[in-house]
């Protein structure tokens, strides 16, 4: 695995944690919070901010309250009498206190509310534009980048509810007791401020530091977590066991575990020392505070009674500010993630398929490729180069070639999924660009080489393509019956309902020719007017395969466009059109008679005669030709690779023809 660190774009985010950078921000942050949460749930935030305005009242009383209680108890005379003066001041501390407790409860519920529905407007704002960017964009490695830090945002969006709320909660306690040690004496305000300062930097220097490493480990963490997944996935299971990639994985596993303990005690280490310095830092300062304090009393400058509501103000004050510090810093901290998020959902907007465009109401008759060419990103040489061809309602259209010639990027762009690089691709002569997409995609049926298998239930695997038709028995019958998967959903457990994914409750595993039934008869239930299958029968039995052709084929009668892109070349002779590709470049075209004939440059003709002269040796002889060119050897499924000799000193080549497993040969 390689690492990349810092992928995420906080390159600036060490030089902004500065607690003055944090200040100056959080208006804006609590504007940003404020909206999200309106947007999210109006009354939960209502409610939140009264019953927070109500605590921060009841406090105040509570505090007031508390002054008579001890100006009552302090006073002279006997005690009973004391006691009986300070009674009605004690039922108003009491009361005060089960307000502020009522409303902390109500305020709890509500923010309880509004978190999750903030996390999930942050999480669907995001993700509602990323599934409309463009597929191009999609496979940038720049963007993923962004789409991967802004999903720590979706989190991140209830935290800064929670911190909001906390600072205000925190804003609010503190207005009172500052109002009241105003009242008591104004010389205790600033003596609140001196407490708090070296925990406030304390808290603010920890928790610039857990940031700094979450950044910096992000990509680690990341890497780890996908090791993890691969060490439990199904799908490496195999090769985990059988090439004993599992030790080489585990060993990788814990290599990065043991990096990211020895990251977790150095936090920890530098934390403890923090705190250590910061609790000595307080302590001085809090008992310089109550010197002061007992100063004021001493010299008579303030009642016994007020100094003793003075001590508890500043206890409370102290807490409440500290508490503020803690929610201000985390506040920032998840405010960067939070802007993460903002920065996807804007880059995703930016790059996204126009919604926009010229309709397409009906079925094209015509599409045309004119000098298209088209370069994927990050990539130097072009997929397709200057390739020109028509496609007609109701053909069947066949895409040849080798390995990497073209053929799926072609589809591709004829599905809209991509837009050409340079040339141009028009439906009934608006060029796609102008089109609107979302129309274009409504005509089109995929069956792609790597299609989807979705971890649904076989009945969401067929319908997916047209949801709402979902329950509509008749049309999955019809689709079943057109892929021929009915034999696949009478051997599943439930039918229909049978969830295809292994590892989750009453989930089977579909083998590979089964799951092309499933994506065939997808295709169908999409009923779409062009019908883009790429390689659909690569997993399925001969007999199988035959009648798959058969049944792709026929729906080009039904005024349907079927283009088929395969390497059974046997499987396209009836293909009105056989468009060849190498390199990217269409090199020959027509029907079968006409790829086939002796006129053209013979391409196809080479690989379909080298695709039987197969068949025919393999039955005569029980051997494969010996001179096949390279390049058409990815064009001939069947064909048996050459045994690639070992390099190693004194090895012979480890099962080669004519060897046993052991190396000895077999005669
Ligand atoms: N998503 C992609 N990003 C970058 N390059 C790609 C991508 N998909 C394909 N390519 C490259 O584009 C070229 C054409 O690939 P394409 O898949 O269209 O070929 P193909 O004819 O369908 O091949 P095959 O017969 O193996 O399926 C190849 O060089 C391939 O490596």
């Amino acid at each position: 695995m390689r690492g990349s660190w810092g992928w995420t774009a906080h390159e600036g985010a060490r030089l902004n944690t500065s607690f003055l950078t944090i200040l100056r921000q959080i208006p804006t942050l609590f504007r940003h919070t404020v909206s999200l949460a309106w947007r999210a749930d109006p009354w939960a935030l209502v409610v939140v901010a009264v019953s927070q305005l109500g605590q921060a009242a009841a406090t105040a009383f509570g505090l007031l309250a508390t002054n008579r209680v001890l100006v009552s108890l302090f006073a002279a005379g006997p005690t009973a009498d004391r006691v009986r003066d300070a009674l009605p001041s004690l039922v108003w501390v009491a009361a005060a206190s089960a307000f502020a407790a009522t409303l902390r409860a109500v305020s709890f519920a509500a923010a309880g509310r509004l978190g999750p529905k903030v996390e999930r407007l942050a999480g669907l704002s995001m993700m509602e534009k990323v599934v409309r960017v463009e597929m191009e964009h999609i496979e940038r490695s720049d963007f993923h980048a962004v789409v991967d830090s802004g999903q720590h945002g979706q989190t991140a969006a209830r935290r800064l509810i929670d911190h909001t709320l906390g600072i205000v909660e925190a804003l609010m306690a503190l207005l009172a007791v500052s109002g009241v040690l105003a009242v008591l004496h104004p010389v205790l305000l600033p003596l609140l401020g001196a407490v708090i300062v070296p925990k406030a930097w304390g808290t603010v220097r920890a928790a610039r530091r857990t940031y700094e490493s979450v950044q910096i480990w992000l990509e680690h963490v990341r890497q780890q977590g996908a090791l993890r997944r691969l060490l439990i996935s199904q799908k490496a299971a195999p090769e985990l066991r059988v090439h004993g990639a599992g030790p080489f994985l585990l060993d990788q596993f814990d290599q990065m575990a043991a990096q990211a303990a020895d990251e977790q005690t150095r936090l920890a280490h530098l934390e403890a020392r923090t705190e250590l310095a910061t609790s000595a830092l307080s302590g001085l300062t809090a008992g310089g505070s109550y010197a002061l304090l007992a100063w004021l009393l001493t010299q008579g400058h303030m009642p016994l009674a007020s100094g003793a509501t003075a001590a508890l103000a500043l206890t409370s004050g102290t807490a409440g500010l500290r508490r503020m510090v803690t929610h201000i810093h985390h506040l920032y901290e998840q405010s960067l993630f939070m802007n993460d998020l903002i920065r996807a959902r804007e880059e995703a907007g930016q790059r996204a398929i126009p919604a926009t465009g010229t309709r397409v109401p009906d079925p094209p008759e015509v599409i045309a490729f004119d000098r298209v060419t088209f370069r994927y990103p990050e990539r130097e040489t072009p997929a397709l180069d200057g390739v020109s061809l028509t496609i007609r309602k109701g053909q069947v259209i066949a895409l040849v070639g080798a390995n990497g010639s073209g053929k799926t990027t072609l589809s591709k762009l004829l599905a809209g999924l991509y837009l050409p690089t340079s040339g141009a691709i028009t439906w009934d002569g608006t060029d796609l660009r102008a089109l609107r997409r979302d129309d274009v995609f409504g005509h089109v049926a995929l069956v792609l080489q790597n299609f989807q298998q979705w971890p649904f239930t076989a009945r969401a695997n067929v319908a997916i393509g047209r949801p709402t038709e979902i329950h509509d028995a008749d049309r999955l019958d019809g689709a079943a019956a057109y892929a021929d998967a009915h034999r696949v959903l009478d051997d599943l457990p439930y039918g229909w309902d049978t969830l295809c994914e292994k590892g989750y409750e009453g989930g089977v595993d579909l083998s590979g020719g089964q799951w092309q039934r499933i994506a065939l008869a997808r295709a169908y239930f999409r009923d779409a007017d062009i019908l883009i299958c790429d390689e659909p029968t690569s997993s399925m039995d001969p007999a199988a395969e035959i009648d798959a052709f058969r049944r792709i084929r026929a729906l080009a009668s039904a005024d349907q466009t079927i283009v088929l892109v395969t390497h059974r070349l046997h499987s396209v002779k009836e293909a009105d059109v056989i468009y060849v590709l190498d390199e990217g470049r269409l090199v020959e075209h027509g029907d079968f008679a006409t790829v086939m004939s002796d006129d053209g440059p013979g391409r196809f003709r080479r690989l379909f005669e080298l695709q039987s002269l197969q068949y025919r040796t393999d039955i005569a002889a029980g051997s494969p030709p010996s001179d096949a060119p390279a390049d058409t050897l990815d064009a001939v499924p069947t064909q048996r690779a050459p045994a690639r000799q070992d390099v190693r000193p004194g090895r012979s080549p480890v099962n080669g023809p004519g060897q046993s497993p052991a190396g000895g040969a077999t005669g």
